[in-house]
């Protein structure tokens, strides 16, 4: 067991913060999701088909790590993501440190036709009900932390709704805890919780550990054309973007950010002229 010392302290209150939204909902008690879900792989498969570098592109107003906070309508992001070749997107649910909302999640996917993952720090079984969607997201190291249900139990309720599950690690061990709990999609996160430093090597140390048949994502820090065509080399089946297309800062164009990812394999040369962060 950790003892949760090695967590930025941003970090800890945003678990503090979920702990207390899972409280909520367990006295709340309202009934199970039952989710139909669109299939993430089948749309990795359909972009890559395609042509198109299989892109999750996320709708994240603003974190903890932005500058700034993006208050377009969050379906508006989205639709601009799927108009620039996103295979799926992921919408932040949380919203005391990322702007997120499960309303926006819902409208966003009755507007979209492609999966959408619920970005959320889900540590107990109750929070699963907040809302439907298609992926949800379970993160390896939160599921040490004191008053947290154990990664097993949790894949297998939120298998039970329906949903796929996308299970996040940062180190070769985390791989191993997800693959032993059944993970059959696995992200590797560039950023580490403690420092909240993002760094590209990570993903390139720990995709190794996973197996061809499990799908593998690389998440976070991803800019550039040139860092897309980087994680896709050291075997990433598909990308998941947020700050690079959003833009907080710089309010550019989401559509034209995400195309530019999207083709980063078919037109690398666009990798020299680009100025973007
Ligand atoms: O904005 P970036 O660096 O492109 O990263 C997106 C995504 O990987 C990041 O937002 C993220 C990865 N894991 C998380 C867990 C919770 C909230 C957010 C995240």
């Amino acid at each position: 067991m950790s003892t949760g010392d090695d967590i930025a302290p941003k970090v800890r209150s945003i678990l503090d913060a979920a702990r207390e939204r899972a409280t909520a909902r367990e006295e709340a008690s309202d009934g199970r999701v039952d989710v139909d879900a669109r299939s993430l792989t089948a749309a990795f498969e359909a972009a890559e088909a395609d042509g198109r570098v299989p892109l999750i592109a996320e709708v994240k107003p603003t974190s903890p790590t932005t500058d700034g906070e993006r208050t377009d309508d969050p379906v508006e992001l989205a639709e601009s993501m799927v108009a620039g070749g996103a295979a799926a997107l992921s919408v932040l649910t949380e919203p005391e440190h990322f702007g997120g909302s499960t309303d926006a999640l819902e409208r966003i996917r009755a507007a979209v036709d492609v999966p959408v993952l619920r970005k959320d720090f889900v540590v107990r079984e109750s929070q699963l009900d907040a809302v439907e969607a298609d992926v949800l997201l379970l993160i390896v190291r939160f599921l040490d932390e004191e008053d947290t249900d154990d990664l097993a139990d949790l894949l297998a309720a939120a298998r039970e709704r329906g949903f796929q599950v996308l299970v996040e690690a940062h180190t070769a061990a985390e791989v191993e805890r997800a693959l032993a709990a059944g993970a059959e999609i696995v992200g590797v996160n560039n950023r580490d919780l403690g420092k909240l430093e993002v760094d590209l090597g990570t993903f390139e140390d720990v995709a190794p550990e996973v197996p061809e048949n499990v799908t593998l994502i690389a998440e976070s820090g991803i800019a550039t054309t040139t860092d897309a065509v980087r994680m896709r080399e050291a075997g990433a089946d598909a990308l998941l973007v947020g700050s690079a297309i959003v833009d907080a800062a710089g309010g550019s164009d989401v559509e034209a950010n995400t195309r530019r990812l999207v083709t980063a394999e078919t037109d690398p040369e666009r990798a020299e002229t680009e100025t973007h962060q």
